[in-house]
């Protein structure tokens, strides 16, 4: 007679406990009995360290990994390079070859401003990448350096993410809705959001899937009408305005020239998701509705 057959848990550790995908992604777990989450965050695991992750790999020995962590700061980077290339390049280098070293997979998260956004089409994994600036370079290169140490790496670049808790445009807006009676967004940057919520759903209906032969760049962001970061706040104004907030009188539609920042950004970052559909058959929430998903969550915590 046969034993029952009883399918082992994946164990799977997130590195980046406090940002915004890394608490989505612990939020969501509790709903997936065949995922074992562990959240390490600094100092307990530090890209910067390598002796330390190395380390930390050895000891919680994981199925897979999702590297949830980064260096993120888009203008700051311009003048912090050396910390940007540490933290998204060489240690995602060290991370990959950890992964390979102990038989992990690699989930590793990229960004939509490794394009200089001169397309036209929604950018295609396989498309032409030139980063405008030194967070996108910093990423690109921690994309190159994964996908040489561990072919199987599976790489998803994301745009414009907001999650429940931590610092993003949503709440940028909401918190400047407070005090301002007029806002300039800029309308000549093109994209989608992403909700951290629905890119931690995909990324753990993603996991269970991972055969290694998967390996190479995806795209994810929120489907739905591209819009820019002006008709972003717009459509987060026009829900919050319904939730009660205060919202601002004026929204106005700005160029890039009349709101200089330190770093360039693509002027069109809009994502073709069709890979990640097709090859992990997962469906994708609209922004839109995903926007309100947001605001619901908001008012019932
Ligand atoms: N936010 C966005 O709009 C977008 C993000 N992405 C990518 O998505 C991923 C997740 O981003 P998001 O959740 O928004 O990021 P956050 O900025 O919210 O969080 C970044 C996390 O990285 C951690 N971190 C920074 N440096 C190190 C280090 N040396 N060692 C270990 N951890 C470190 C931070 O920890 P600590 O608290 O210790 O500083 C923090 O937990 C990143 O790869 C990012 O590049 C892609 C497109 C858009
Ligand atoms: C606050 C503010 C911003 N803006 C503009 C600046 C910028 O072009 C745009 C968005 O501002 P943010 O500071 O949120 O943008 P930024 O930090 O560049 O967001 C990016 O973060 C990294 C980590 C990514 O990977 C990208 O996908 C993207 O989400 O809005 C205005 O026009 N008016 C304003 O009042
Ligand atoms: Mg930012």
């Amino acid at each position: 007679m046969s034993e029952p057959q009883v399918k082992k848990a994946t164990k799977v550790l997130v590195v980046g406990q406090t940002g915004q995908l890394a608490k989505a992604l612990a939020d969501a777990v509790p709903l997936r009995e065949s995922i074992e989450m562990t959240v390490l965050g600094r100092p307990d695991i530090d890209l910067t360290n390598p002796g330390l992750v190395r380390e930390v790999l050895k000891r919680v020995r994981p199925d897979v990994v999702v590297n949830a962590s980064a260096y993120t700061a888009v203008d700051k980077a311009e003048t912090d390079h050396e910390l940007a290339y540490q933290v998204n390049a060489q240690g995602v280098e060290v991370l990959a070859k950890a992964c390979a070293d102990g038989g992990a997979q690699f989930i590793h998260v990229s960004t939509d401003y490794v394009f200089d956004g001169s397309g036209t089409e929604p950018y295609k994994p396989e498309d032409m990448v030139s980063p405008l600036g030194a967070y996108g370079a910093s990423k690109l290169k921690g994309e190159e350096l994964a996908l040489a140490a561990l072919a199987s790496s599976v790489i998803i670049r994301t745009s414009w993410v907001y999650g429940d808790e931590g610092s993003n445009f949503v709440s940028t807006m909401l918190r400047l809705a407070e005090s301002r009676d007029e806002l300039g967004i800029v309308a000549d940057q093109l994209g989608r959001p992403t909700y951290a919520s629905d890119l931690a759903g995909a990324i753990l209906d993603i996991v269970p899937a991972l055969d290694g032969s998967q390996g190479g760049v995806y795209h994810y962001s929120n489907e739905g009408e591209v819009t820019s970061w002006h008709g972003f706040a717009e459509a987060i104004f026009r829900t919050s305005e319904e939730y009660g907030a205060r919202v601002p009188d004026t929204v106005r539609a700005i160029t890039t020239a009349e709101y200089p920042t330190p770093a360039k950004r693509p002027a069109w970052s809009v994502l073709d998701l069709e890979k990640i559909k097709n090859v992990f058959s997962i469906s994708i929430p609209d922004w839109n509705d995903s926007l309100a998903t947001y605001f619901k969550k908001k008012e019932t915590k």
